[in-house]
């Protein structure tokens, strides 16, 4: 965020084998413009860990990180204990097995069922009999509520149902982490409150690990675990729902109460009102 110094976050704790995913001291740019700052953040196992804050705060910044697609400048990114930044292709792509990922619009193959659409990382990576790819896509499709939608095409479905699919193709393959990226966004209220319930259930009753990033503060802090408010590099503020949401941090408030202006500026830095239409104050 211009003009607002970058924050350190928490010093890392001692590891814990109950984390499935650690960032240690990680700081990353993009060219020379830093996003994150010696960044420590923590996923522990079996919760629903949610990522917020403003608009460029490098939520998605932080996924392509766990998921290896950027490594980080300094510190180091572990996934199961293991150093996600040493990894070469063989162990990334075995590493990415292991994840499953939703990315804003979860594009599905237009071109294909609904059925060929989760049917389809189940093929591409595993050797499976045509009858258990059947029994494993309807048991997913039936995990999302949409076993009776197998036949249907992409089109002839609504966007919310189109966002469950994504979701029981993200867990074809059993993942141990699944990461969502705004996988709210541009939903009616009732698809939203059911895609987040979905999310709850599915990592309680499939046993994961969830990483959530999402601008929607009610739903996400209804079903996270803990919540990570990132800002200016760091971690603004963390903690249960609760713990958040009694921050007295403005910069969370502004975020918590979707307050138009506050430490994130409405306005971006500029010249003066004056100088651009020649009022002399
Ligand atoms: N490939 C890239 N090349 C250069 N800059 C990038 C790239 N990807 C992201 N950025 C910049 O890095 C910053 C962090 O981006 P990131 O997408 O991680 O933020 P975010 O918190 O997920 O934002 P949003 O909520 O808007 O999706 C932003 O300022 C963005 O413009």
């Amino acid at each position: 965020m211009p003009g607002l110094p970058l924050l350190a976050s928490p010093p890392p704790m001692p590891s814990d084998p109950h984390d499935l995913v650690v960032l240690s001291d990680v700081t990353f740019g993009y060219d020379e413009r830093p996003v994150l700052q010696s960044l420590n953040v923590r996923i522990a196992r079996g919760q629903v860990t949610a990522l917020m804050g403003a608009s460029g705060g490098g939520k998605t910044t932080v996924l392509r990180l766990i998921g290896g697609q950027h490594r980080a400048q300094a510190g180091e990114v572990r996934f199961d204990g293991q150093d996600v930044g040493q990894m070469g292709e063989a162990q990334l792509y075995a590493m990415r097995r292991r994840m499953g990922m939703l990315f804003q619009f979860g594009a599905l193959f237009t071109d294909m069922t609904v059925f060929d659409n989760v049917a389809f990382p189940l093929r591409e990576h595993l050797q499976l009999s045509e009858p258990l790819v059947r029994d494993i896509v309807l048991m997913k499709l039936g995990a999302v509520g949409l076993r009776g939608a197998r036949d249907l095409m992409p089109a002839q479905i609504s966007g919310g149902m189109a966002r469950r699919v994504a979701l029981a193709r993200a867990i074809a393959l059993d993942p141990e982490l699944v990461m969502y990226d705004e996988p709210f966004a541009g939903l009616d209220p009732i698809s939203l409150g059911i895609s987040a319930q979905l999310i709850r259930q599915l990592n309680d009753s499939l046993g994961l690990t969830s990483v959530l990033v999402s601008h929607d503060v009610d739903e996400t802090f209804r079903i996270a675990d803990h919540v990570i408010i990132l800002a200016n590099g760091g971690i603004a503020a963390q903690g249960t729902p609760d713990e958040v949401r009694a921050s007295t941090d403005p910069l969370v408030q502004q975020f918590v109460h979707a307050r138009a202006d506050g430490p994130v500026r409405f306005e971006y830095p500029g010249p003066s009102i004056e100088q651009d239409f020649g009022v002399t104050p």
